[in-house]
């Protein structure tokens, strides 16, 4: 036996879990085939890391020995004693060159016409500001000759300001100036023309060429600044590039201080590519205005002589790639986010075959419905990501091996929280899985590639601001990617993040962006599917401990139309149950089954059409042990009252009450007691008819032998017992057995209600007799309420029939009342000869003198005779005469069927309402 009183949280959640356990061991290889992505693109790290390190292998090779061959550029091969270089300063392209401009005035400017020169005699510009001073320092800043010793060069040549247009290197092992092969050049305050000279520098051969150097006194730093700022292409509309080789701000020099202010050309320091900032070419510019204000200030016999750069030395370099930790944000963000679209598109699948409705319906309230999903999708996630960590471990890839497992573990869990609970919000949005998956691998793929090309990026760019690192993070993907970044770092630095490197890294502010956001979206995905899916009020919250209507509100006075109490007027049936369903409810019988009162559903309008009334104030009672049969042409809205009742539709106005439950405000205590038929099959194609009998019979709060004894019975009342049928999955069903198993589902727990919708369409007449008995037996301590377009059903299964038609009930009473309420007179039919039909007219005139004829064609005649005329003997007494004056080739005499009931009260009705 059922346990009467409703399933616990805890049956509840059982239930679902045991009906997900058994879903998923049906699709295990989906589920392994799912784990086995992160091992596969593991394994593709591992083998393209293979390919590199082969490749930096043979590189090292073809380098060759570093003691015969080493490689000063900076190769594989240690350099314990780096070269000493010249120091340079670095000085525009000729054509890019500071020349006078219409929006640079200035006239101590060189002419425009000095780039067109071939090879360019643009002087080198240095800008300077100053109390007078600077006319002073400025002849000292350059030297006037180019001289050099060249049995001691490298010292000799600092007494020269050298300059090169090409930009440094990363590191100063070698020289790009020197080691391109083209000029450098000797900045001069005037050259010759033509002035070159060879340099041999160890292997470097190449040419000193001189160039003016032209020091201009500006008034003050803002004059620089402006003069800096416009001659950037992007400074001035004409789109010039005017570039100066360095500027000083000396307005606060004086002989006893030298407070100086250098600007250097931050165009050359190429902070955008991934490694240290260039900024070897800096010191030059330092140099060259300490010596001039040394010498300024000491006279020109003493100098700061500026001889070599030198890079510190450095140990041999291990030419190999962490693959993993160069590909891994990019990789693992989409290894990570794949999960996405699964969890999505199962929770969306649940919403668009409305199984979680069904599933609400027979009993599954919310709490243990998210409770196991949640814990479900968190299981599955878990161990997708846990196997990645450890399969990426046991292969030997650093991003897992160095990185603290535990913080590992901490990212990746609340990471997966997070993505659960927008999970569950974004599929509160979307109805369609086709849109939804499109939409989840979008954002999958487009995170992955908008973290690498972009964010990355800006994450590697010192000067991007922080706060807008910090608003980017706010999208969960790049809080995902900067994560994953961070691991790589730290597995590339080849130490690893610890708990000590959480606040210093980026690890500290994502975790705690992601938890927040965990919180939020999980809180605000709760109210959403308490708002839209369970139907509550949008401030349901303000009112937590407002307690449910288990006695029924008075029911309020509504104001009739006068075109509803003319129809109403004509229907004393119909009248009749609303006076019984006000003085119920004004009685208040808080355990009556179904109760109706004055319930309404209107469509709102759509693409300029009016809003569709689909339900007009309807009153209706079914008490506990009747079958209420609801008949009624396609479009009269039966499906749209079943929907209101069963939670699908909410009421418009109106209420009904079920064992004293308001629908509109304890729908979810209402599906405890409460089985459903839908007029769709609303199952799991891969559960068995037993599986689903399990799991909606546990929901009743069926245990052990009682629930197994349940089911078999269930089975076996819908014939599905037989031949193993019940153990095959419903997806191979016919529609028939489908329909049978939604029947049997619908009765399973003894429920105090039952809607049963078309239940025996696809029917074979056998099934459909046997479905018939299992719900005349059911009916016993259940109200049903059930639609069906066949007669012959309603005949037999309903205790009382309502028609309705457009909305509202056009007759209700039992099909003998019925008939004789609105058939109440016998069809008499016979054929004859065609000259022979005025003797059927006199003889029917006799036996009913108010028959009434329907039809004549060809001979036939039908007449309807009024039953309180007719003497059925006399009929047959007069046909008997008949046929010896006249031929009778048939006739026939019937009583009014219910098929005629329902096409004349129909018929009428719709009349009417075309006609008002
Ligand atoms: N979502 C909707 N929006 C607008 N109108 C609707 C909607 N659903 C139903 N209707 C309209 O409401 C009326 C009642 O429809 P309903 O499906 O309830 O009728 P029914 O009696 O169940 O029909 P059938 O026997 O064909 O299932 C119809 O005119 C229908 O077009």
């Amino acid at each position: 036996m059922a346990d009467p009183s409703p399933a616990s949280f805890g049956t509840q959640a059982n239930a679902l879990l045991r009906k997900n356990l058994t879903y998923q061991r049906k699709h295990i290889w989906t589920n392994v085939r799912l784990i086995l992505v992160p091992l596969f693109l593991c394994l593709i790290l591992l083998a393209i890391q293979h390919v590199m390190d082969a490749l930096m292998k043979s590189v090292s090779d073809m380098a060759g020995d570093c003691k015969s061959n080493p490689n000063l550029s900076g190769g594989k091969c240690p350099i314990p004693n780096p070269p000493m270089l010249p120091p340079m300063l670095q000085i525009p392209q000729h054509e890019l060159r500071s020349v006078k401009t219409d929006f640079l005035p200035y006239k101590d400017l060189p002419d425009k016409s000095c780039r067109g020169t071939m090879g360019g005699s643009c002087p080198v510009t240095i800008l300077m500001t100053g109390d007078k001073q600077p006319l002073a320092l400025s002849a000292n800043i350059f030297s006037t000759s180019f001289a050099v010793n060249s049995s001691d060069l490298l010292p000799t040549l600092a007494n020269n300001v050298l300059g090169t247009t090409i930009a440094a290197d990363k590191n100063n092992y070698a020289d790009p100036g020197l080691a391109s092969g083209l000029p450098i050049y000797s900045i001069q305050p005037l050259c010759n023309a033509n002035s070159t000279w060879p340099l041999s520098l160890e292997k470097i051969q190449t040419e000193v060429k001189c160039v003016q150097g032209l020091c201009l006194w500006r008034n003050n730093s803002a004059d620089v600044n402006n003069e800096l700022f416009k001659g950037s292409y992007r400074g001035n509309p004409a789109g010039i590039t005017n570039e100066i080789a360095a500027a000083y701000d000396l307005m606060s020099t004086d002989k006893r201080n030298f407070n100086v202010t250098i600007w250097y050309n931050s165009t050359y320091k190429d902070e955008f590519s991934i490694g240290p900032v260039k900024l070897v070419r800096v010191p030059r510019s330092i140099n060259l205005i300490s010596n001039a204000y040394l010498k300024f200030l000491k006279g020109p016999g003493i100098r700061i002589l500026f001889e070599f750069v030198k890079e510190v030395p450095k140990h041999a370099t291990i030419l190999n790639t962490d693959i993993a930790s160069l590909l891994g944000p990019l990789f693992f963000t989409w290894v990570v986010l794949l999960l996405f679209p699964v969890i999505l598109t199962s929770l969306v699948y649940e919403k668009q075959e409305r199984l979680r409705i069904i599933m609400k319906m027979h009993g599954l309230s919310d709490g243990p419905y998210w409770l196991i999903s949640y814990a479900y999708f968190l299981t599955i996630s878990v161990l997708y990501v846990a196997s990645l960590v450890i399969f990426g471990s046991v292969i030997g890839l650093k991003y897992f091996r160095l990185n603290t497992y535990s913080i590992q573990f901490v990212f990746y869990f609340i990471y997966l929280n997070l993505q659960i609970a927008l999970s569950f919000l974004v599929s509160s949005i979307f109805s369609k899985v086709k849109t939804v998956t499109v939409v989840a691998y979008i954002i999958v793929y487009g995170s992955g590639l908008l973290g690498s090309f972009l964010f990355q990026k800006m994450l590697e760019t010192q000067s991007f601001p922080e706060e807008w690192i910090v608003a980017l993070e706010l999208y969960p993907g790049f809080s995902l990617y900067r994560g994953l970044y961070e691991f790589s770092q730290y597995a590339s630095r080849g130490s690893g993040m610890k708990w000590q490197d959480i606040s210093d890294s980026g690890m500290g502010e994502v975790l705690c962006i992601m938890s927040i956001e965990w919180f939020l979206a999980l809180i605000i995905a709760f109210y959403i599917d308490q708002v839209f899916s369970s139907g509550k009020h949008p401030f349901f919250f303000l009112n937590p401990s407002k307690k449910s209507s288990s006695i029924p509100s008075k029911p309020t006075v509504q104001r009739m139309d006068s075109k509803k109490v003319s129809i109403d007027m004509g229907k004393i049936d119909v009248s009749q149950e609303r006076e019984k369903v006000q003085q119920l409810r004004n009685e208040g019988s808080a355990g009556h089954a179904i109760l109706c009162d004055n319930l309404k559903k209107v469509y709102p309008g759509r693409d300029g059409n009016p809003p569709k009334m689909a339900v007009r104030g309807l009153y209706l009672d079914v008490p506990s042990g009747e079958c209420f049969g609801m008949l009624g042409p396609n479009g009269a809205g039966k499906t749209s009252f079943i929907s209101m009742m069963t939670g699908l539709l909410k009421p418009s106005s109106g209420t009904a009450l079920v064992q004293g439950l308001d629908i509109c405000k304890d729908m979810n205590k209402v599906y405890t007691s409460m089985g459903v038929c839908p007029q769709h099959d609303l199952l799991w194609e891969t559960l068995t008819g037993r599986e689903h009998l399990l799991f909606y019979g546990r929901l009743k709060n069926f245990k052990g032998s009682a629930l197994t004894h349940a089911v078999e019975e269930s089975l076996k009342s819908v014939s599905l017992f037989d031949g193993g049928v019940g153990d095959k999955p419903a997806g191979n069903y016919s529609g028939g057995m489908k329909r049978r198993l939604s029947v049997a589902i619908s009765l399973i727990g003894n429920p105090k209600v039952v809607y049963l919708d078309e239940p025996s369409t696809g029917l074979d007449p056998a099934s459909r007799k046997n479905l018939w008995d299992v719900i005349q037996r059911a009916k016993q301590n259940t109200a049903i309420i059930l639609t069906t377009h066949s007669m012959e059903e309603a005949e037999f299964l309903c205790d009382r029939l309502g028609i309705f038609v457009d909305g509202a009930l056009q007759c209700i009473g039992n099909s003998k009342e019925l008939k004789s309420r609105y058939g109440g007179s016998y069809v008499f039919t016979m054929t004859t000869s065609s000259e022979h039909e005025e003797d059927v007219e006199r003889l029917v005139s006799t036996v009913s003198p108010n028959a009434k004829k329907v039809y004549h064609l060809a001979g036939t005649q039908k007449f309807e005779l009024p039953k309180n005329e007719v003497r059925i003997a006399e009929v047959f007494r007069a046909v008997e005469k008949a046929k010896s004056n006249f031929t009778v080739f048939a006739w026939g005499l019937a009583d009014t069927t219910l098929e005629d009931v329902f096409i004349k009260v129909a018929k009428s009705a719709q009349a009417f309402i075309s006609l008002s």
